[in-house]
């Protein structure tokens, strides 16, 4: 079945979002999350895997809103960059923190000395815990329980202590079936509105679909911009999202169909 084929019945949301873009391309600003948005959940963080036709798809819808498309996503900016090789989006990672603008500059956080001895520290304390995978993401670190569902109680307990002892510079960041400890300096919904002061973006109604605690911020960022927002995945967690989608299929088929819509205005254009 190809990606334009998997929408379901009730994904309104979507066939709204296929419309937008297709139809007002400099109306919108599009800020997509990566896990559970635009790629399937996993097992492990390091099991996801990238669709071979989504990254082009991502470049095409991009194309299309003349930029200004962004991931937004808690991985590492190189990490999520690899994952759509060999375009570079702008992206903002580690939640927020880490920004690489449209036009190329980058601002990243680097780990201090006494938060990297405290991921050590972390990694130690979690050895007993079979099945507790820690996530080293430079100035963010993950304990993911995805495999050890048993241990969310102590893992939670243990990563609020960390965070407390981390500092201020650093909070603790829930989210499925994990517990992270992120940098404070900027959370998603600030990314967004960082990336809607750059030219390419400004001026336009940011459109943000994300399925997890961290995208809140962007929803509400989004809607009081008077924007959109949608929240993806089966489940009715409360969100203050406008919209929902039934899954990442239905998000990477959205996005299929826009840039085949692109693909094929760019070549009558052409002819
Ligand atoms: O903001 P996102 O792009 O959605 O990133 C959020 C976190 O996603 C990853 O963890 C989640 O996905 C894993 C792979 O599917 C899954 O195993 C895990 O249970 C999820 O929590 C990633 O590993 C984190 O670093 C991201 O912050
Ligand atoms: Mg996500």
């Amino acid at each position: 079945m190809s990606e334009q084929e998997k929408l379901r019945p009730s994904d309104a949301a979507i066939r709204h979002l296929i419309r937008r873009l297709t139809d007002e391309p400099d109306r919108w600003a599009l800020f997509l999350d990566i896990d559970g948005t635009l790629l399937d959940l996993a097992a492990r963080p390091d099991d996801i895997q990238v669709p071979l036709s989504l990254p082009r798809d991502l470049n095409a819808v991009s194309a299309r809103l003349g930029g200004a498309l962004a991931l937004v996503t808690g991985r590492s900016l190189p990490y999520a960059d690899r994952l759509f090789a060999p375009f570079r989006f702008p992206i903002a990672g580690l939640h927020g923190a880490e920004l690489r603008s449209a036009d190329g500059k980058t601002a990243i956080v680097s780990a201090t000395p006494a938060f990297m001895r405290l991921k050590q520290r972390l990694v130690d304390q979690t050895a007993w815990m079979e099945g507790v995978l820690i996530e080293d993401k430079g100035a963010a670190v993950a304990a993911h329980y995805r495999l050890a569902p048993a241990y969310n109680t102590a893992l939670e307990k243990l990563m609020q202590d960390v965070a407390e002892e981390a500092g201020p510079d650093w909070v603790l960041q829930p989210g499925k079936m994990v517990f992270e400890i992120r940098p404070a300096r900027a959370d998603k919904g600030e990314a967004v509105a960082s990336y809607l002061e750059e030219p390419g973006f400004a001026g336009r109604l940011p459109i943000a679909i994300g399925d997890d605690l961290t995208d809140e911020s962007m929803f509400a960022l989004a809607n009081a911009r008077g924007g959109q927002s949608i929240r993806v995945g089966s489940l009715n967690p409360a969100t203050c999202a406008l919209s929902r989608a039934s899954s990442p299929s239905s998000v990477r088929s959205a996005l299929a169909t826009i840039a085949v819509a692109a693909t094929g205005e760019q070549q009558t254009a052409v002819s």
